[in-house]
């Protein structure tokens, strides 16, 4: 396994129970290292089964799941992980939860950083008393006090105002780019991740639908317009609508298009939401392998 690789899921299973539903299925990725990666998908896709999983919380039911090269259990102390409800000691303040932090991480612990993250909160103040947002914000500076090499975000935005989302994907973006930190992070709001996030993974039903780096899957799609009674083989149909006498579809072009369709690049939330309404769309990755 190349040390390039922040994660690799081959043939990754799991179920919760003996006889409960698969929350993830033959699911197959590969997430070079130093990318910022978005995670989407409907609710109960996966997505927080996966960081797990990731996160070395819970063991894949079948398959594998390779972080940093090795296990996750051998890779928990490079990798940081918020889970959705931002579990934290509520009896602490700020303050004791950062020198926690900085105690569990020896020769690693970034008080500037973590300290920035907070800087806005009072410092004495009980986690208990804290909103949702800034709870956020604490558990968010625990991670990356940590300075790990994986950062496992699973909805770190939903509870932040606008301008907080704003200032954490820009410290984000700065870890990416100063330590090479590969970030993973789910979330709803595809729109906010366009200029953020370099790889996408696409999971719904627990199955990767897509996955790869951002340019080149918007680069392989075309958004195109036309006659309804215009034929659009031979390329491959993600989505398609007829209003009236036009027709408008999501391709995957297998060559050039004939001059009569009027073609645009698609927006990565267009991108996600055709592979969604579509359940029965190619996989790409499967073509690819074929
Ligand atoms: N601890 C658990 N026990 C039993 N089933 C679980 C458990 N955790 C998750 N599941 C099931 O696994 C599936 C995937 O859930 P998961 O939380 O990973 O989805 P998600 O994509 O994160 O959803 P959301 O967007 O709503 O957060 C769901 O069907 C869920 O009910």
């Amino acid at each position: 396994m190349s040390s390039d690789t922040a994660l690799r899921a081959d043939a990754l299973g799991k179920r919760f129970g003996r006889r409960g539903r698969w929350a993830l299925r033959d699911c197959a990725f590969h997430l070079p290292t130093g990318r910022v990666c978005a995670v989407v998908g409907p609710n109960g896709a996966g997505k927080s089964t996966l960081l797990a999983l990731a996160a070395g919380l819970t063991g894949p039911t079948e398959g594998a799941l390779t972080v940093l090269g090795t296990t996750a259990a051998q890779a928990r102390h490079r990798v940081g992980y918020v889970a959705q409800d931002k579990p934290l000691y509520p009896q602490l303040t700020v303050a004791e939860t950062l020198r926690m932090g900085a105690d569990l991480n020896p020769g690693r612990w970034d008080a500037e950083l973590a300290g920035h993250i907070v800087k806005e909160l009072d410092a004495t103040a009980r986690v208990r008393t804290l909103s949702g947002g800034q709870r956020t914000r604490v558990a968010l500076a625990l991670a990356l006090g940590k300075r790990p090499e994986l950062l496992l975000l699973d909805e770190p935005m939903a509870d932040l105002d606008p301008l907080a989302r704003h200032e954490l994907m820009g410290t984000l973006m700065g870890q990416a780019a100063m330590h090479g930190t590969t970030i993973v992070l789910s979330s709803h709001v595809i729109a906010e991740l366009e200029d953020s996030c370099d790889h996408l993974l696409l999971v719904a039903g627990g199955q990767v639908r897509l996955a790869g780096e951002i340019d080149e899957l918007l680069g392989a799609h075309l958004r195109v317009s036309g006659a309804a009674s215009a034929d659009l083989a031979p390329h491959t149909v993600v989505e398609s609508r007829v209003t009236g006498r036009q027709l408008t579809a999501l391709i995957r072009p297998a060559g050039p298009l004939a001059d009569d369709w009027r073609t645009a690049a698609p927006s990565l939330e267009e991108l996600v939401l055709a592979h969604l309404r579509d359940a029965g769309a190619p996989n790409p990755t499967e073509e690819r392998a074929a």
